[in-house]
């Protein structure tokens, strides 16, 4: 018998997490609601990616501690474990090798594009998958409420050269 209700996502639903990956990768993520997220990547192999409205699997696995996994219109699958209450953030993320050998391709404002991720998903090659398994620290928390579309809206590249401070 557990001592939180692990069905209750009301602690990360509506979280806004920018956070940077012990290998300087800096990514931002937006809980929208219990099954869905955005983010956008500021930097790393294929910074000013952005993509919204990503189904995934949230689970609650500790009072302060979610997970998140999907699979993408790329092919990528990714797995990502949030500690709120100690600020710690660990990601997994499988890249196909297509991925590897042309990041760029990737590069772009996802959903207008998804026919064409699948395309490059289904040409390959997928192997060698490669496996980034890396710790974060998380930069900046906030609160914005399930469902708000203006959390994340442009790319990584659009924003203010004081993200995230201008939202403090
Ligand atoms: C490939 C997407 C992705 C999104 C967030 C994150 O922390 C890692 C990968």
């Amino acid at each position: 018998m557990s001592t939180f209700d692990k069905h209750d996502l009301s602690g990360f639903v509506g979280k806004h997490v920018v956070y940077t990956y012990d290998n300087g990768w800096n990514y931002e993520i937006y809980v929208k609601n219990a099954h869905t997220l955005d983010y956008r990547i500021h930097s790393g192999l294929v910074g000013n990616r952005w993509v919204k409205d990503q189904k995934a699997y949230i689970v609650r696995v500790a009072s302060d501690v979610y997970k998140i996994s999907w699979t993408e219109p790329t092919g990528t699958d990714v797995s990502l474990i949030v500690n709120l209450g100690d600020n710690v953030f660990h990601g997994t993320i499988f890249f196909p090798r297509w991925v590897m050998n042309n990041p760029e391709k990737t590069v772009c404002f996802q959903n207008d594009h998804i026919p064409l991720m699948n395309s490059y998903r289904d040409a390959g090659p997928a192997y060698p998958t490669e496996v980034i398994d890396e710790f974060a620290t998380i930069t900046f928390v906030r609160d914005c409420g399930a469902d708000n579309d203006t959390v994340i809206d442009c790319a990584a590249s659009e924003l203010p050269a004081n993200f995230p401070d201008n939202l403090r």
